[in-house]
């Protein structure tokens, strides 16, 4: 598994500490930045996303201030669907139930274990399929009809 991850300023501390808590589990990813400079978070999600819409990153990991502005520039992204959490229950089933393919946090929300939780068990967690699957094509669908 390879993850594609990115920040803007407000998320750097918080994906920094994500970074070694992955670099601990042996997991691999891409660091897209920030590096702590000023940057505008659509430009980081695009960057993100196109290593996932490509299938060299399985999914992603983005962080802003609050966790929102990103994954609103993520989710309108062809075939990404990303959900920001702050909750462990939000963050195990966005992909049991949604099949999240980004999981977005807010590093001005979240402290450092809060958010190596959310991403182990977003990351742990399998998508469930059946019913589900029908509404991901709804979803798929009006992605198409933009
Ligand atoms: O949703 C947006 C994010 O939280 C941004 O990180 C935030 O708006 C950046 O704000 P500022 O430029 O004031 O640091």
């Amino acid at each position: 598994m390879k993850l594609s991850v990115g920040c803007d300023h407000g998320g750097y501390e918080l994906k920094e500490a994500v970074l070694k808590h992955l670099d601990e589990k042996g997991i691999a990813y891409i660091d897209c930045g920030c590096h702590g400079e000023s940057v505008d978070y659509p430009v980081i999600a695009k960057e993100v996303c196109s290593h996932i819409v490509s299938g060299e990153c399985e999914c992603g990991l983005l962080f802003c201030g609050t966790g929102i502005g990103i994954s609103m520039a993520a989710n309108k992204v062809k075939g990404i669907r990303a959900a920001c959490c702050s909750d462990y229950y939000s963050a195990k089933y966005t992909k049991m139930h949604n099949n999240a393919n980004v999981l977005c946090m807010g590093g001005r929300v979240l402290g450092p274990g809060a958010a190596c939780e959310l991403v182990d068990v977003y990351l742990e967690t399998e998508y469930e399929g059946g019913r589900h699957q029908r509404r991901i094509d709804m979803l798929t669908e009006l992605d198409n009809e933009r």
